[in-house]
């Protein structure tokens, strides 16, 4: 039986692939949860759960040298965006620095380490794009997780590196809303919305990135991955979409330009994945956006 670990366990990718990883796989995994502070997971079963902070690198060795993972996916970020830009030094901490001590453990354990990353490496002037197209972070999160990822291409440990983009769905107690939740939430109340006609992205859902990551841990897949949704969208036709399907009165949308946002970090325009490698080497099947939005339903009325 392999023994796989998870940080960042609370968060939402997290909680998903603890998930999957308890009902769905075939393969046997001895799986052990960590997240900073106590589980937020109300279902305890089926896995072990240990708090962890990865900034704190004698935790990151003893939880190693304890468990002694077969497989490791960091899911474990700091995930706001504008706050990396004003909280540059915490950011790398969290995104950067804790990466080394991750490769580390993984170095002296011969661990697989599967690292989570993201479509804001790129520029966005020229997506979709391929895992071998040129990255050119425009914020200090995406420079963050550049980073990263050169840290680990440097190493020479296992490894593996999972870029996604936009993920939604629904988890317990979470840290971080994504778009389609809040979206549904103030159309269903009619509150005003204004939201960007000129970004471009692919949707994931989060139980398709969790599949797709363990995918990789699965048949052992060493490399870059990019890991999305299907469907590329503008942010305003998104917003559309999950009206139509929630059947919501789209009259509170209001089309704007990323400009007015006034946002602290810059987002890159257009970005979006090519899924072939995925799709051939894993054999990663994501589903469309509409039958993303039925699972999200299903599971908002369990
Ligand atoms: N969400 C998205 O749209 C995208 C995400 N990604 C990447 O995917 C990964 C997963 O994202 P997602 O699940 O959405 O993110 P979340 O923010 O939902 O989850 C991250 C989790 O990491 C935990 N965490 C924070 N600091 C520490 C720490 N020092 N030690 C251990 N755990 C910590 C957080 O804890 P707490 O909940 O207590 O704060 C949180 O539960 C991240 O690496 C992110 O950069 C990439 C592209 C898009
Ligand atoms: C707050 C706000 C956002 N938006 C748009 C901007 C953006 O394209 C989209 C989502 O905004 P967010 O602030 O949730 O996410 P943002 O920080 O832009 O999204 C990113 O998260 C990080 C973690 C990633 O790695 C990226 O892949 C990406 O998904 O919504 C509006 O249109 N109107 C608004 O009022």
């Amino acid at each position: 039986m392999k023994r796989i670990l998870i940080t960042g366990s609370n968060g939402l990718l997290g909680q998903k692939l603890i998930k999957n990883l308890i009902t769905l796989r075939e393969e046997n995994y001895d799986v052990l949860a960590t997240s900073q502070g106590e589980n937020r997971m109300s279902d305890r079963k089926g896995y072990n759960y240990q708090s962890l902070d990865i900034t704190n690198v004698n935790d990151v060795e003893a939880v190693f040298d304890s468990f002694q993972p077969d497989v490791v996916i960091n899911t474990a970020a700091m995930t706001n965006v504008d706050v990396c830009e004003t909280e540059k030094e915490k950011c790398r901490q969290l995104n950067v620095e804790a990466v080394m001590h991750l490769i580390n453990a993984s170095r002296k354990h011969n661990s697989h380490l599967i690292h989570l990353s993201t479509d804001f490496v790129f520029d966005g002037k020229s997506g979709p794009y391929r895992e071998t197209d040129k990255p050119n972070p425009l914020s200090f999160y995406g420079q963050s997780k550049f980073d990263s990822e050169r840290l680990l291409e440097e190493s020479n440990i296992k490894w593996s590196i999972v870029r996604t983009i936009i993920v939604y769905g629904v988890a317990e107690s979470m840290s971080r809303n994504n778009i389609v939740l809040w979206a549904k939430q103030a159309l269903e109340k009619g509150d005003p919305l204004s939201i960007v006609n000129d970004q471009f992205r692919s949707p994931t859902l989060a139980e398709d990135l969790a599949e797709g990551c363990l995918l990789i841990a699965d048949k052992e897949k060493e490399g870059v991955f990019h890991l999305s949704g299907k469907d590329q969208m503008s942010i305003v036709e998104l917003v559309k979409r999950v009206a139509n399907y929630f059947h919501l009165n789209t009259i509170s949308i209001k089309e704007v330009s990323s400009s007015t946002l006034s946002q602290a970090a810059k987002r890159p325009p257009k970005t979006g994945f090519i899924l072939d490698k995925a799709i051939s080497e894993l054999g990663y099947n994501p589903h469309s956006f509409e039958e993303g939005l039925q699972i999200l339903e299903n599971q908002l009325q369990a």
